[in-house]
């Protein structure tokens, strides 16, 4: 269970200085629920997402997983919380001038000693299961290629390898499908979506496409403006709905429905 209290945050300085990226989130994520976080451009989404595992530190409220709490948890706890947790982003995630296999195995590195890690020295269980899951993913044979030498979906892929690598009981993804064609997109959500039913992970991911969304998560929660507009089953998100998480703006934004 994810539970998340009262959630606040406010970025100083840079621009938006009057209203905050979150304005007191409040949420229960049940284990083995599929949810998709929906809502405009500078709703709150990656601020939200990034604040669960502490990549940005909230200003109040707390997070807490399987009753661990991740708010105020001292560096060694956080570790091994975020041990238990899998991340995918938009881009950027891997070392570009490593291996793919380095970069897959690196999602055992926080169950690891330090010093393997360190070293790279890893054992041959790790290279043994770093290449079933890159057969999972569809790219057995690029694991000594670079990662920069990989295509922006092949990158994504090696990402959910390491995902697989890593075993995490929850997954974050903030918005891991918006910088790929739609047949990557595709293929990369049918890996989470697969990883969910196989292996029981909760999942929470940032989405920009409606139709995606309500196709693979099993609850939508909208955000509009820092504050939840809806939470429920795709099937209750309808035009009303919509418009409440996306109300109209000047550029007229679309929303892939
Ligand atoms: N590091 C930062 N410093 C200052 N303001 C920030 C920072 N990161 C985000 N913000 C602001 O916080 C608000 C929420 O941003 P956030 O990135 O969480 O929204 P989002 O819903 O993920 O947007 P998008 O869909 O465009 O990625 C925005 O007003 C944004 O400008």
């Amino acid at each position: 269970m994810l539970e998340i209290k009262g959630l606040r945050k406010h970025y100083r300085g840079g621009g938006g200085a009057g209203t905050p990226a979150l304005d007191g989130i409040s949420l229960r994520i049940a284990e083995g629920e599929f949810t998709a976080v929906l809502g405009p451009s500078g709703a709150g989404k990656s601020t939200l997402i990034r604040c669960i595992n502490r990549l940005v530190e909230p200003d109040a409220g707390e997070v807490i997983w399987n009753g661990k709490p991740v708010t105020g948890s001292p560096p060694e706890e956080l570790r091994n919380i975020r041990a238990e947790i899998g991340m995918v982003f938009q881009q950027m995630q891997l070392l570009s001038r490593l291996s793919v296999m380095t970069n897959v195995i690196a999602g055992q590195f926080a169950r690891m000693p330090r010093w393997r890690s360190l070293l790279g020295v890893f054992p041959a269980e790790a290279a043994r299961q770093a290449r079933s899951a890159l057969a999972e993913v569809g790219l057995s044979g690029l694991e000594g290629r670079r990662v920069d030498a990989l295509s922006g979906g092949q990158q994504q892929r090696a990402a959910i390898a390491r995902v697989i690598m890593q075993q995490p009981k929850l997954l974050l993804g903030d918005e891991p499908i918006s910088s790929l064609d739609a047949v990557n997109a595709e293929r990369v959500l049918a890996l989470i979506a697969r990883l969910h039913r196989e292996k029981g992970m909760t999942v929470v991911l940032n989405l920009h496409n409606v139709a995606m969304a309500k196709r693979y998560a099993s609850r939508i929660i909208g955000l509009t403006a820092g504050r939840i507009t809806f939470d429920g089953p795709p099937e209750q998100l309808g035009e009303h709905e919509l418009k409440r998480i996306y109300p109209p703006d000047p550029v007229g934004a679309d929303h892939s429905l």
